[in-house]
């Protein structure tokens, strides 16, 4: 069956540096897959590829097939591929509402789907209903990451793509983005995940790929790759106990 996304040895540069090495992964519809490597591995660069920010230097990305060679990054937003990057990035001087709304901005709605969209986050993030008033600028990170989320899910994304969407959050609110990640995961969604915190990705994760240096180096489920001890290894140099890494 053709996967839902298949990225075929993809190489990506930036002047001299070598950010992604032939790399290639895939990820079936419906698949949550996590991408867990160190600083530098090359994780948002190929995230930016996928979302056609920054340009393939060989390679292909094809999704259900289709090689999206020549689509610029709005013409994949159409084609059902949402990046909600590291900065979650939010109109800091509109409010939640708005915000919201600027992210089904591509669907052509009426202003009752729309809303009933809208509401459709809101079930998700219960915090945002409550803040739905409120100038993005002013929520705390973690209402941003959810507020970018629920943006980038405004657009009816067929695959989600999420860096490290609990970078600096309070465990707390870190268990309240999961929560959202495993109902769209329950919904059908297609889910690119890069973390670096591996027992997150692992809790919600269909498969992973462990990166390192613009490579896959090992690729399996959450069990095989504790098991193996491989993430320690990866992130850390070191092998440790793989208990310690279960959610
Ligand atoms: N705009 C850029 N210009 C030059 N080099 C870059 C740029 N963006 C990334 N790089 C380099 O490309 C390589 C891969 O970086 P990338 O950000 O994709 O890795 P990462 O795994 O996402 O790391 P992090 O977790 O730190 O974001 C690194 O060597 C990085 O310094």
């Amino acid at each position: 069956m053709t996967p839902h996304l298949q990225i075929e040895d993809v190489s990506v540069t930036y002047g001299a540096v070598r950010a992604l090495n032939r790399l290639s992964i895939h990820a079936a519809k419906g698949e949550t897959v996590a991408l867990i490597g160190p600083n530098g591995a090359g994780k948002s660069s190929l995230l930016l590829a996928i979302a056609g920010v920054v340009p393939l230097r060989s390679g292909a990305v094809r999704l259900e097939g289709r090689d999206l060679a020549g689509q610029e990054p709005e013409q994949r937003v159409g084609l059902g591929i949402s990046l909600v990057p590291e900065t979650r990035d939010v109109f800091k001087k509109l409010s939640t509402h708005e915000n919201l709304l600027i992210g089904a901005s591509r669907r052509r709605l009426t202003r009752a789907q729309m809303q009933a969209d809208a509401d459709r986050i809101y079930a998700l993030f219960p915090r945002l209903a409550e803040r739905h008033n409120h100038m993005a600028g002013f929520l705390s990170g973690g209402e941003q990451q959810m507020l970018a989320i629920g943006r980038a899910l405004m657009a009816e994304p067929g695959l989600l793509m999420l860096d490290e969407p609990s970078l600096g959050l309070a465990p707390v609110v870190t268990d309240a983005v999961y929560a959202a990640i495993a109902t769209l995961r329950d919904q059908g969604t297609t889910i690119l995940l890069v973390e670096q915190n591996a027992a997150r990705a692992f809790s919600v994760c269909d498969r992973a790929y462990l990166m390192q240096a613009g490579q896959v180096i090992e690729e399996g489920s959450a069990e095989t790759l504790s098991a193996r001890g491989s993430v320690e290894s990866v992130l850390f140099g070191r092998s440790a106990p793989a208990k310690e890494l279960r959610p």
